[in-house]
């Protein structure tokens, strides 16, 4: 355990394997986390059975990676540990197939804690309620895997009925490869409100209006929108990867001084002090106070008429068109990527 972080971080050497080796686990859904959280565990000496609708087409794939599949609710009755690795939004109707096979001294444990922490899934009290969430899309935690690295996690226990909750929960991160890398623990409180913030105000909905509009002034103002879009999405990237590589100084130092002291001097014109940290409040606001949860609870009662029309318009965006079309330029770079997945599958 390091003790220079203001919270525990994880490592293997903290993790007690024995909590999941005895363990059957359930891992219900084949997507971005669940195909890598199944062939983790699977690797790592766990047994598991994939839960799938039975028309899923994900039934074949994750069979011929050599893992059992069976429905949702024939795999959560015969395992010890649920993992809900199915959309957010599915996950109340998924549970109510699998309640019945979870039995006193089971685990359900999430990726994400919005369904507990809003009180759309509400688990019987003789059951261990936990969380071990990648901080990483799934396509990572398993390359990283099979690297012998892992992703960083975060653990969180929501309810203890056996008393070893949280041993059991760093097992998990451990076969899943995060120990390698570190384990925060968090409250699924913590968990969900930080996470819906960074996605909304910054990760995804902050850094693409910042881009569209980047583009949307460099085209107004009469230059070409391949121009813009080099400048405003492409090399977005480069700079990211450097800042998570070295952090702000490893970026800064990289860049030339001419970007350094325009960046530093400039950037507080757009992300203003008064303005966007006024928006970035009433985004934390709606998270906490459950308004954000209401309206997109509603939008999935109702077809999502809304996501439904922002999704439209932003497939339209004139950045998409150019953008589309100069990818193909380096379509190289996609090419490798799609390789080394065949690479990965043809190992398995
Ligand atoms: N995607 C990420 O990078 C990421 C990161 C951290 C946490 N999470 C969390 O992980 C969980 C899973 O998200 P994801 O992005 O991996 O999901 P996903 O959309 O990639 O995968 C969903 C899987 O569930 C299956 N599925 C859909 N409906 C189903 C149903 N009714 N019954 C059974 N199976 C069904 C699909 O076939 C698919 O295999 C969520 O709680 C999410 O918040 C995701
Ligand atoms: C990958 C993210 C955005 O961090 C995750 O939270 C998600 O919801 O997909
Ligand atoms: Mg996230
Ligand atoms: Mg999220």
């Amino acid at each position: 355990m390091a003790d220079e972080f203001t919270t525990t971080v994880y490592r293997d050497e903290d993790a007690d394997s024995s909590y999941i080796e005895s363990e059957t686990v359930a891992v219900l859904g084949y997507g971005s986390q669940g195909h890598a959280h199944a062939l983790n565990l699977h690797e790592s000496g766990v047994d598991v059975i994939v839960g799938l609708r039975e028309n899923s087409s994900s039934w074949d794939e994750a069979e011929d990676a050599g893992l059992r599949v069976e429905t949702p609710d024939v795999a959560a009755a015969e395992a010890d540990v649920v993992k809900m690795l199915v959309p957010d939004t599915v996950q109340p109707a998924v549970y109510e197939a699998i309640e019945d096979g979870l039995d006193a001294g089971d685990t359900l444990q999430f990726a994400h804690g919005f369904n507990i922490h809003y009180g759309q899934i509400r688990p019987p009290e003789d059951v261990d309620v936990t969380m071990v969430a990648p901080k990483s899309p799934g396509h990572l935690v398993r390359r990283t895997y099979e690297r012998g690295e892992g992703v960083p996690g975060l653990i969180a226990v929501y309810q203890d009925a056996t008393g070893d909750a949280k041993e059991r929960s760093l097992a998990y991160a451990q076969a899943i490869g995060c120990t390698r890398a570190g384990v925060v623990e968090t409250t699924f409180q913590e968990e969900v409100e930080t996470d819906l913030f960074g996605e909304q105000a910054v990760l995804c909905g902050g850094v693409t209006e910042l881009m569209k509009m980047g583009y949307e002034t460099l085209v107004d103002a009469g230059y070409s929108p391949e121009m813009a879009y080099f400048e405003c999405m492409n090399e977005m990237k480069l700079i990211v990867d450097l800042i998570y590589e070295g952090g702000l100084m490893g970026m800064w130092n990289s860049v030339s001084d001419t970007a350094e002291y325009g960046g530093l001097t400039r950037g507080e014109y757009v992300v203003d002090e008064e303005y966007a940290r006024e928006g970035m409040e009433q985004v934390l606001d709606e998270v906490q106070d459950g308004e954000f949860a209401r309206e997109w609870i509603s939008e999935n009662q109702t077809n999502r008429p809304s996501y439904k029309q922002l999704r439209a318009a932003e497939e339209d965006h004139e950045i998409e068109d150019v953008g589309g079309r100069l990818r193909d330029l380096f379509a190289w770079e996609a090419q490798e990527d799609a390789d080394e997945k065949e690479q990965v599958q043809a190992d398995d």
